[in-house]
């Protein structure tokens, strides 16, 4: 058949930070394998076109109050999103597919889009439009969380508290009080659990899922996969550092002061702090975490969203005088650059899957600070696993932040700490490589793309 316009394929990205980054980098990915691309996506959180001119953006209504999108609720806002974009994507689709194949066009292949939309399977289905599912998680986390309310009917909880630091033998590396966070509280049970089963069941019908991490990474999860899904797998990732060009898929303006900052310090003596793109804290936390880094002496780079410490609008709460030229904060930061920066000894993160990968890919040893989800999980392999990483255990008491840094930053356990993370940023990258498995796996991956 002859094909006068190049392959479309069209992305739809969950509207969540963690989600649109790596969805976007494989827009770039795909790109540059000679696709066409076209991402639709909500007004709420919506990416900024403009960093991405190659790419044709179409924008659908979601519905969100305003209320809504300042909810903290997570799982509130996508269950909402998902009752809310069925009929709009559905219009979207049927427009797009009017047009293709003329000169703009082009002959469209798949939908891909994010785990987190459930309706999606169906609508592909119906335009008869192979599905792609992007996991934006770990795989371990994205296999076993789809178990959660099996263990629930169980009777998995409650358990004494003297089981809480128990592992888990069907969600390892995890703890039973890990888990338990992960199941939420008896109101978010029943809307996680119905959630959880619908991924299951619109997941297993796609035709394959893309994942954002690699063999070295997820070995043994990837091995059992078959037992779950019969479709192929391409674990694809780190996506961030394919050869691509560059561009950021930032929500909010990264501060790009922190570089010529970085530059003023030492090779790796400041510790980095950033808890992603959804975290909240108390007030009394936010407290906690500056006076123990102020007591480390050490300079630190602090990334706290406006609206991130609950009730405050940013950083008033701090004691005048408190940075004493140790510390720089700021609002958000250009991530990739930092952790890059020779200066950048550490990473004080909440392990969102992205930014456990970053660092990992630039040799950055952590302290493990998860919050929700699956940053219990990635926090435990860092932790436990890889042994790349310092657990807080979740305390977040000056004393406790104050003397995981020195370990990290200032003794000698962090020294072999970081040898080991440096072993393991050679492995994944060396996936991304040519003849490596994850470059192996986005060429059969584009062969798949180009066969429909
Ligand atoms: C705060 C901040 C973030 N970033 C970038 C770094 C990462 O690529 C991205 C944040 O992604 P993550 O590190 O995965 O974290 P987060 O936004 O919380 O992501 C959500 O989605 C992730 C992927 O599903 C999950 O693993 C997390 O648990 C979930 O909370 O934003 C910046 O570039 N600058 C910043 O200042
Ligand atoms: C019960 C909630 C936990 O906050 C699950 C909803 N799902 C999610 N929660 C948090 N980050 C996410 N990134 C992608 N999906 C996510």
């Amino acid at each position: 058949m002859e094909k006068r316009n190049k392959t479309r394929v069209i992305l739809f990205p969950l509207p969540l930070q963690g989600c649109i980054n790596p969805m976007l980098q494989l827009a770039k990915i795909l790109f540059s394998r000679g696709f066409s691309i076209t991402i639709i996506h909500t007004l709420f959180n919506a990416p900024k076109s403009s960093d991405h001119p190659l790419f044709t953006f179409l924008q659908i209504p979601d519905g969100l109050s305003e209320s809504q999108t300042q909810s903290r609720d997570v799982l509130l806002q996508l269950t909402l999103l998902n009752n809310n974009c069925e009929n709009p994507l559905r219009e979207c689709l049927t427009k797009l597919i009017k047009g293709s194949g003329t000169e703009e066009g082009g002959e469209i292949s798949c939908l891909i889009d994010d785990s987190g939309w459930v309706f999606t399977q169906s609508v592909a289905d119906s335009f008869n439009l192979p599905r792609f599912v992007l996991c934006a998680y770990k795989f371990t986390f994205f296999l076993r969380h789809l178990l959660v309310p099996q263990l629930r009917r169980e009777g998995f909880l409650p358990f004494p508290d003297s089981e809480a630091e128990d592992s888990v033998p069907t969600f390892q590396p995890l703890r039973k009080k890990d888990l338990a966070r992960i199941m939420g509280n008896k109101d978010q049970a029943e809307p996680l659990d119905d959630y959880l089963f619908k991924i299951l069941e619109t997941t297993k019908p796609a035709s394959g899922l893309i994942v954002m991490s690699c063999e070295e990474l997820d070995r043994d999860s990837l091995s059992e996969s078959h037992k779950v899904f019969t479709f192929p797998i391409y674990p694809i990732g780190p996506p961030h550092i394919h050869d691509v060009p560059a561009s950021s898929s930032s929500l909010f303006e990264p501060d790009q002061s922190c570089i010529p900052w970085l530059n003023t310090r030492e090779t790796r003596s400041v510790i980095y702090v950033s808890l992603g793109s959804i975290v909240t804290i108390t007030e009394s936390q936010f407290l906690e975490i500056a006076c123990g880094l102020r007591q480390t002496n050490l300079s630190f780079l602090w990334v706290v969203r406006p609206g991130s410490v609950q009730g405050r609008d940013w950083i008033e709460s701090l004691p005048s005088g408190f940075m004493d030229g140790k510390g720089k904060i700021v609002k958000w930061a250009p991530q990739l650059d930092v952790l890059a920066h020779r200066a950048t000894g550490g990473f004080l993160t909440h392990n969102g899957w992205n930014s456990t990968l970053e660092s990992i890919c630039e040799g950055v040893p952590m302290i493990s600070l998860p919050f929700v989800w699956d940053q219990l999980l990635n926090a435990r392999f860092v932790s436990d696993v890889w042994r790349i990483g310092i657990h807080l255990e979740g305390r977040i008491e000056r004393r406790e932040i104050e003397r995981a840094v020195t370990r990290l930053m200032v003794e000698p356990e962090g020294e072999e700490i970081r040898e080991r993370v440096n072993v393991l940023r050679d492995e994944v990258r060396r996936s991304v490589q040519r003849g490596g498995s994850s470059s192996r796996y986005l060429d059969e991956l584009v062969d798949r793309i180009t066969s429909f």
